[in-house]
C-alpha cells in the first residue's frame, strides 16, 4: 500500500455541515461532538463542524469543541461564504464568525457558475471574483488555512469553463490551500468529472490542489469522486453513510474502503480502517437513523451470501465471493440460512453457531431438505438464528433443545361491556417431570401467552426471569382472502445481554405467535445441562 502524506491527500468530512443537511437529521451539540470524536478516531484529516454565525447551534457547537475536545488526527473546520457582496471583508459578520470559532482552518463556498454569480448571487462577475479573492486573503492573512468549495463548478465549466477556471485560480493565487470542485445538484457521471477535471488542470497548469465534493443525485457521488482521485484532485470531502442534501453526499467510508483497498491509498492512519464499520454504526446512532445493512462495506449484509453456490465456494475459500477481506474494514461475513441454501449454506452457517455438521453428512441432508421445506411453507431462518440453532441441535440429537413440553393452550379475549378488552391465558407444560399449569393475563392474546408460559417456568428455571420480549413482528404471507392468509411472526428476545430472534409459522396468529415465543424460552433454556429431544415441527 502507498503510504499517503497527509498532507498531500486529504480525507475531509462534512458530516456535521453538509451531512446534517438531510432531511430527518438534527443533532444537538453533544451529538456533534460525539460524532467530532468517532471521525477522529477513525482518523480523518479534517471535520467541518458546521457554520458558525449562521446556526446558533454551530456557534456554540465550535465554542464547545475549543474547550472541551483534543483531537488526535482531524483539523476542526468552520463553515463560511465569501464576503457579501459591496461588503468590506473586516465588515462582514459572518466572516466575523468565522474568526470568532477559534477554528484553524475554514472552508468557504463561492460563487463559480456565471449564471448563479448573476441570478442568484446579483451581482457582477468581477465582484464575484473580488469576494473570493478578498475572503480568502483575509483568512489567510488571520492565520487561517483555507479551503474554497467552489459551489456547481462542474455546471459552471459546461456554461462558461473561461469563468469557472478564473474563480479557481483567483482562490489558488489569494493564497487557498485546496479548491474543492461541486457537483453541487449532483447532476454529473464519472465520464464528464474526468474529462472536466482534465481540462482544467490543463488550462491551470503546474499541480493544482483541487478537491472534489459530491452530491448523490445520480448515484454517482463515491464513483465520481474515485474518478475526481484518479484525474488528479488530492483532497475529497465525503459524509459517513453519505447523509447530505436531498438524496445525499458521497459515502465518506466506501470512499475510503475504494481508495485503500483498491487503489493502495493509505489514507487513514494505521488502524483506522478497521474501526469504518463501528463508527459508521455509532454515528448512524447519533443520527437517530437504522444503519443500512446493505451500505457497501460497513453494511450488516455487505457481506452476508445468501445463494447455496455463493456459500458451496466460500467453504473452499471465503475469498472466491468476498471482493476483501471484511476484517479489514472491521465488518463481519455472516451465511444466510433460506430457501436459496444448499448444504455449504447449512454447514457453514452452523459453524458460525458452533455447530459442527462436517463429520454428519446425513444429518447435513435432513437439515438441509427441511430448512427447504419449512422456508417454501413460509418459515424464514435468515432472520432468526436462534430458531435454526434449535433445529440443528434437534436433527444433531444433541439433546440440549427441550426443557418442557407442551400439553395444551387457551386464550380467551373478552370483549366487556364496559368497553374494556382483556385477554387470559392458561399453558399447561410438563417440566422437570411434572405438569404445570399456570394462568396470566395480558393487554393481548401473545401478551397473555408470553406471561402465562413463563409464570409456568419460572419456578424450574429463575434464569428466565431476566428473560423479556425485545421485538414481535408479524407478517401476513399468503391466501386467497385476508383473514385465511398464512402469518409468520418473528420474536426477539433478550436477557439483557444478548438478543436472539425465534419464528413461528401457522394460519393461526396466536399459534405462530406461540411457537416463536416458545422457541425464544427453548433457546434460552438450551443453554442449561442437557435434556432429552422431543420432536418439533408438526
Ligand atoms: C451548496 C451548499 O449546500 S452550501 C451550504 C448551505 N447551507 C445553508 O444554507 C445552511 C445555513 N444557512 C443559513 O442559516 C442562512 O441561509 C444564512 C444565515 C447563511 C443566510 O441567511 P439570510 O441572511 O437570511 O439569507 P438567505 O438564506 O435568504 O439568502 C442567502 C444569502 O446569501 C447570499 N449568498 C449565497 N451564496 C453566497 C456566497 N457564496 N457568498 C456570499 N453570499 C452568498 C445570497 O445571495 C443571499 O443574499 P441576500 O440575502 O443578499 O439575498
Ligand atoms: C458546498 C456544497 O455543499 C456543494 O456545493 O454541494
Amino acid at each position: 500500500m502507498t503510504t499517503t502524506n497527509p498532507d498531500e491527500f486529504h480525507v475531509f468530512d462534512t458530516t456535521l455541515r453538509d451531512g446534517a443537511q438531510r432531511e430527518g437529521i438534527s443533532y444537538s451539540v453533544a451529538d456533534k461532538l460525539a460524532v467530532t470524536k468517532l471521525l477522529d478516531e477513525l482518523g480523518v484529516g479534517f471535520i467541518e463542524g458546521g457554520w458558525p454565525g449562521a446556526l446558533p447551534s454551530d456557534t456554540e457547537f465550535f465554542a464547545r469543541a475549543a474547550e472541551e475536545l483534543t483531537l488526535k488526527h482531524a483539523t476542526l473546520v468552520a463553515f463560511g461564504a465569501t464576503r457579501k457582496a459591496g461588503l468590506a471583508v473586516e465588515d462582514d459578520p459572518q466572516v466575523a464568525a468565522l474568526l470568532d470559532s477559534r477554528a484553524s482552518a475554514w472552508c468557504l463556498v463561492a460563487k463559480s457558475d456565471v449564471r448563479h454569480v448573476k441570478r442568484a448571487l446579483r451581482t457582477s462577475p468581477e465582484e464575484n471574483l473580488a469576494m473570493v479573492a478578498d475572503t480568502v486573503a483575509y483568512g489567510v492573512s488571520c492565520g487561517r488555512r483555507v479551503f474554497l468549495d467552489c459551489e456547481h463548478f462542474f455546471d459552471g465549466f459546461a456554461t462558461d469553463p473561461d469563468y469557472a477556471t478564473a474563480v479557481v485560480r483567483t482562490a489558488l493565487d489569494a493564497g487557498a490551500d485546496v479548491v474543492v470542485l461541486c457537483d453541487t445538484n449532483g447532476g454529473m457521471l464519472p465520464s464528464g468529472i474526468s474529462r472536466t477535471i482534465t481540462e482544467l488542470r490543463e488550462r491551470l497548469g503546474g499541480n493544482p490542489r483541487l478537491g472534489i465534493h459530491c452530491q448523490d443525485d445520480t448515484a454517482c457521488a463515491v464513483a465520481n469522486t474515485i474518478t475526481a482521485v484518479e484525474a488528479g484532485v488530492m483532497h475529497v470531502q465525503g459524509t459517513a453513510n453519505g447523509y447530505g442534501e436531498r438524496p445525499g453526499n458521497a459515502d465518506l467510508f466506501a470512499v475510503v474502503g475504494n481508495l485503500a483497498t483498491k487503489m493502495g491509498m493509505d489514507v487513514l492512519p494505521d488502524g483506522g480502517l478497521a474501526k469504518l464499520t463501528h463508527v459508521s454504526h455509532a454515528i448512524a446512532e447519533l443520527a437517530n437513523l437504522a444503519p443500512d445493512s446493505h451500505q457497501a462495506y460497513v453494511g450488516h449484509a455487505a457481506f452476508a451470501h445468501k445463494a447455496g453456490l455463493h456459500a458451496s465456494a466460500i467453504k473452499v475459500d471465503p475469498q472466491l465471493y468476498n471482493h476483501i477481506d471484511p476484517s479489514v474494514v472491521g465488518n463481519d461475513m455472516r451465511i444466510l440460512v433460506t430457501e436459496m441454501a444448499g448444504r455449504a449454506s447449512i454447514e457453514l452457517k452452523a459453524k458460525e453457531l458452533g455447530l459442527d455438521l462436517s463429520g454428519h453428512p446425513e444429518t447435513l441432508n435432513r437439515v438441509t431438505k427441511r430448512v427447504k421445506d419449512l422456508e417454501a411453507r413460509g418459515w424464514s431462518f435468515e432472520a432468526a438464528d436462534a430458531s435454526f440453532e434449535l433445529l440443528v441441535r434437534d436433527e444433531l440429537a444433541t439433546g440440549l433443545t427441550r426443557h418442557f413440553r407442551l400439553d395444551s393452550y387457551r386464550v380467551i379475549v373478552e370483549h366487556r361491556g364496559d368497553g374494556a378488552v382483556v385477554s387470559e391465558a392458561t399453558v399447561k407444560v410438563r417440566s422437570r417431570g411434572e405438569r404445570v399449569i399456570a394462568t396470566a393475563e395480558g393487554n393481548g392474546p401473545v401478551n397473555a401467552l408470553d406471561s402465562a408460559l413463563r409464570k409456568a417456568l419460572v419456578a424450574h428455571y429463575p434464569q428466565l426471569n431476566d428473560v423479556s420480549l425485545a421485538d414481535y413482528k408479524v407478517r401476513i404471507l399468503a391466501g386467497s382472502s385476508g383473514t385465511d392468509a398464512i402469518t409468520r411472526v418473528l420474536v426477539g428476545t433478550t436477557d439483557g445481554e444478548r438478543e436472539w430472534t425465534t419464528v413461528g409459522v401457522h394460519d393461526n396468529v396466536v399459534e405462530a405467535s406461540w411457537h416463536a415465543l416458545s422457541e425464544a424460552l427453548a433457546y434460552r433454556l438450551s443453554r442449561l445441562p442437557r435434556l432429552p429431544r422431543v420432536s418439533r415441527y408438526r
